[in-house]
């Protein structure tokens, strides 16, 4: 057991300490209050695993406390002390919330038996509410495919972060999925009853993009021959998706910023301020770090929408996902043209497992669409995938032929090995480290190397 803290509440002085030096000796730590008002504020200072009380004392009383501790902390149980005899008052702090009683004058064994016990039952249950909330956390999430490793850390940190109001930023490769993480933390906000709206900002030009962020009055511009709302209050309530951020023109970046710092937007040719209330995610496959440095990113802006990171592995360092979103896709397509396609041969999952992915997720849709459509057998097999993914000769290989433009350097076979290993553990990063026989931090420096170099 560990050290345990008990909040011992009695008016009289010597009766705290009393209690107190018998705790202490069986190993307790102990804080004492002469009042249930000083208790209480105590229980919002300090992580109390047990609780230890009175009932007779002027001002708050101790059933009084029962009940407002069965309220605020009902995991902190607490033991009544009652004078001998007064048995209905014991009854009736159990009724108010009190985990057991012992009676006055104490006995000190039994003191000490009955605390044990009241801080066994909180360790006890705040165990079982940590597998739980673990199991929870690390269970897939209905929109999105994939068990590996990586991702069901991920998972794990997207239902930490989702209820908050933060704002999040969303990194990764191009096609890793970032636009459905963002629709996902929405659904799981408080906010998922209210809209969720995408906006593309590398699509617009800047003046195209306040615009439509912002809303403009009618007559702003030429085109403008009505009124428009703009994004910003068509999300309102509800969650509005930045995707590549880091294309957004400079200029427009000093008025967003203005904006989600003052709450309120003032639309393209308007002279009024309007205030909203939206939850801003922001999405990019470019390194913000880096263009802040080259000054294309403004550092205000950076620090304002990242406040959390929540960052999607490559589809290439997600092990056998692959696999799983290929049969999901397989699936699709077949219902989609009547096609009796149930699977994937053997040969064709190799090579599928080999291939680097550089348009991730997306690039996979689009090359099992394509050999749903050719293949004429009923698995997929590997005359149906494109030279690229047919013809990659991605892990298998590590060493060339005696062809000299045939061999590549060792940082190459290092890379290539790397992620052979990550496959074969399913992204299994501290099993891949055992392998490799590197710690995990060298190899998340490998790792993100190798990402870098994908790019
Ligand atoms: N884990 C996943 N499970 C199921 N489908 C996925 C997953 N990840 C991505 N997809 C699908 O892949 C496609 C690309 O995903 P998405 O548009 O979210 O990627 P992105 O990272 O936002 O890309 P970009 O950076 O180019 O905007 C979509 O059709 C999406 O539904």
């Amino acid at each position: 057991m560990n050290e345990s803290v008990i909040l011992v509440v009695d008016d009289e002085r010597a009766m705290c300490e009393m209690v107190q030096t018998a705790l202490e000796i069986a190993g307790h730590k102990v804080i004492t209050c002469l009042s249930a008002d000083e208790a209480l504020q105590r229980l919002k200072e300090v992580d109390i695993d047990a609780v230890l009380t009175d009932v007779r004392m002027p001002g708050t009383s101790g059933l009084e406390l029962c009940q407002q501790i069965s309220q605020l902390r009902p995991d902190v149980p607490v033991v009544v002390m009652t004078a001998f005899g007064s048995m209905e008052l014991a009854v009736s702090a159990m009724r108010n919330g009190a985990y057991d009683f012992i009676t006055k004058p104490v006995e000190l064994q039994l003191l000490r038996m009955t605390v044990r016990r009241a801080v066994e039952r909180r360790q006890m249950s705040q165990k079982i509410h940590l597998l739980e909330t673990e199991a929870q956390h690390k269970e897939p999430l209905p929109e999105l495919i994939g068990e590996s490793e990586p991702m069901l850390m991920m998972y794990d940190q997207l239902r930490r972060v989702a209820p908050s109001d933060a704002s999040i930023l969303i990194t990764g490769e191009s096609g890793t999925g970032k636009e459905v993480v963002a629709r996902c933390i929405h659904r799981l906000s408080t906010r998922a009853e209210r809209p969720f709206v995408a906006v593309n900002c590398a699509a617009l030009s800047e003046s195209l993009l306040e615009s439509e962020l912002f809303g403009h009055e009618k007559g702003a511009f030429t085109d403008a021959r009505t009124q428009r709302r703009g994004l910003f209050l068509e999300a309102e309530g509800g969650t509005l998706l930045l995707d590549e951020i880091g294309d957004m023109p400079i200029a427009m970046q000093v008025k967003l910023l203005r904006a989600l710092e003052e709450g309120s937007l003032r639309p393209v040719g308007g002279d009024r301020e309007i205030k909203f209330n939206v939850r801003v995610l922001a999405a990019t496959h470019k390194d913000l770090e880096s263009a802040v440095d080259e000054g294309t990113f403004r550092q205000d802006l950076f620090y304002r929408i990242n406040v959390i990171q929540l960052h999607l592995p490559p589809l290439r360092a997600r092990g056998t996902d692959v696999l799983r979103l290929a049969n999901d896709q397989i699936q699709r397509f077949a219902s989609r043209s009547g096609k009796n396609v149930t699977g994937i041969a053997a040969p064709a999952a190799q090579r599928l497992l080999a291939y680097r992915w550089p348009g991730n997720v997306r690039e996979l849709r689009n090359v099992m669409e394509r050999a749903v459509a050719l293949t004429q057998h009923d698995t997929i097999t590997i005359d149906d995938l494109p030279d690229k993914v047919r013809d990659h000769r991605g892990s298998e290989v590590f060493i060339g032929g005696d062809d000299p433009s045939e061999l590549v350097p060792l940082e190459e076979i290092e890379r290539r090995y790397v992620e052979h290993v990550l496959t074969a553990v399913d992204g299994n990063r501290t099993q891949a480290a055992k392998i490799l026989g590197v710690d995990r931090k060298t190899l998340y420096r490998k790792l993100k190397a190798a990402e870098e170099e994908g790019e």
